[in-house]
Order: structure tokens, then C-alpha cells, then sequence
């Protein structure tokens, strides 16, 4: 039996952020592996997001270096949004004698009441919520909530630094702010 951290996301593009909260959960929980499984389309955002297979190559490379962390692909196989539940409902299956941990920022943890079926699905895995900048962790759900150090990150952050030609070294893994130099996405120039 292990213990598996799932980091959900769109990943538009990975940034420390994510590492930092997924290694700070990894080893405050004392889980066995983090799965980061990238979103195909992100249920809750309108706005088109660059295609899975940029995010998805990028996901790998940022966490390549570390041996507890691995992409898991499986949403980016499902047709329509990709709903949480479903995605538990298929690991839970997948996995059965896994313990299934899904770890999610402060702002996450204010929208759990629009998730599909949330009130099966908080009781399908267990949720963790971490601080993130301006967001409380505050909900009426089962969400075991960890004090992180806040990193005031985000992709959105990053992709507006690249629009307005600005750096993002140290924001992201190296291999990752390379990936995104060779391809010229998010507007890099
Ligand atoms: N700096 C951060 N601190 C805490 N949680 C974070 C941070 N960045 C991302 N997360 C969490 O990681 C998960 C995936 O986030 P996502 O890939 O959407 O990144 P994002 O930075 O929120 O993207 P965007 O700015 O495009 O909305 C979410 O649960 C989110 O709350
Ligand atoms: O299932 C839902 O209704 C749902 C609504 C909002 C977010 N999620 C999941 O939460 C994770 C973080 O979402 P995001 O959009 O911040 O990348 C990702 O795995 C999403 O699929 C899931």
C-alpha cells in the first residue's frame, strides 16, 4: 500500500509553485509519490489554454529531477471536461489498495463548492489544501488544511511577464523556461 499525493492541474506552464507545495505536502504527510496529472480541458476555466501536449512536456520536464515526483496522463485521454471525480473514480479503481491524497491551493479550496459532484467526491480521497496568497482555507468540506509558506506564484503571472517581454528565470524549472524559448509560446520573443 502506498501513499499518493495527486496534484491536479492545468500546468499553463508548471512553475515552482506547484513543486513547492507538492514537496512540502510529500514530506509533511509522508507520502511515497506525488502523481502531477495535467488537466485536458480545465473544468472551471473559459479562456483556451495552450495545447496538452506543451503542458504536458513541459510537466515532465519540470519534475524529471526529482524521484518521488511522476506525470500521470490519464485525463488528457477523456473526452470533455476533466471533471476531478471522474478521475478519482478511475484511480481509485486503477489503484485499489493506494491511498489517494489530492492536494489543492487556497484558491481551489473557495471554489470546492462548484466541483462536480463534490459531495460524493469528498468522500472518494482525501483533500489537502494549502496556503496560497490571498485565499483563505476556509470551507465547510473535509479538507485537511496545511500552512505553507505562501509563493506568491502563478502561471498567469508568468505568462504576462512573458506577453510584456519581462524575465521569468527562477520563476519555473530551467528546462521548462527553455522549452518555452525554443517553442516561442506564451507570445516569447
Ligand atoms: N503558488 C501556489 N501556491 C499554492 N497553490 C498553488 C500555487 N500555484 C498553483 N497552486 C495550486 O496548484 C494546482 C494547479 O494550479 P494551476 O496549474 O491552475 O496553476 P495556477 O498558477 O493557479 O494557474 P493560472 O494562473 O493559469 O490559473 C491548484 O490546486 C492550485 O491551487
Ligand atoms: O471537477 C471539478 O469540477 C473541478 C473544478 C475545478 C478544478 N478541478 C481540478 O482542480 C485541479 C486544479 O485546477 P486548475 O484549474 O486550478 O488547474 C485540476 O485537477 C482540476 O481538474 C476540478
Amino acid at each position: 500500500m502506498k501513499k499518493i499525493g495527486i496534484l491536479g492541474g492545468t500546468f499553463n506552464p508548471p512553475h515552482i509553485g506547484h513543486l513547492w507545495i507538492a514537496e512540502e505536502v510529500r514530506i509533511r504527510k509522508q507520502l511515497d509519490e506525488i502523481w502531477f496529472i495535467p488537466t485536458r480541458t480545465p473544468p472551471h476555466k473559459d479562456t483556451s489554454v495552450l495545447e496538452a501536449s506543451h503542458r504536458l512536456r513541459m510537466l515532465r520536464l519540470a519534475v524529471r529531477d526529482n524521484p518521488h515526483f511522476h506525470v500521470n496522463a490519464l485525463e488528457l485521454e477523456r473526452e470533455g471536461k476533466s471533471y476531478t471525480y471522474d478521475t478519482v473514480r478511475d484511480l481509485t479503481s486503477s489503484y485499489p489498495e493506494d491511498d489517494l491524497y489530492f492536494i489543492i491551493g487556497g484558491d481551489m479550496v473557495e471554489y470546492l463548492p462548484k466541483w462536480y459532484r463534490v459531495d460524493e467526491l469528498v468522500h472518494m480521497v482525501r483533500f489537502i489544501g494549502v496556503s496560497r496568497p490571498g485565499y483563505t482555507l476556509e470551507t465547510v468540506y473535509p479538507v485537511e488544511c496545511l500552512e505553507i509558506h505562501p509563493l506568491d506564484i502563478s502561471s498567469t503571472f508568468i505568462r504576462n511577464r512573458l506577453e510584456d517581454g519581462e524575465l521569468i528565470r527562477y520563476l519555473l524549472p530551467d528546462d521548462v523556461m527553455n522549452y518555452i524559448k525554443e517553442n516561442q509560446i506564451y507570445g516569447y520573443r
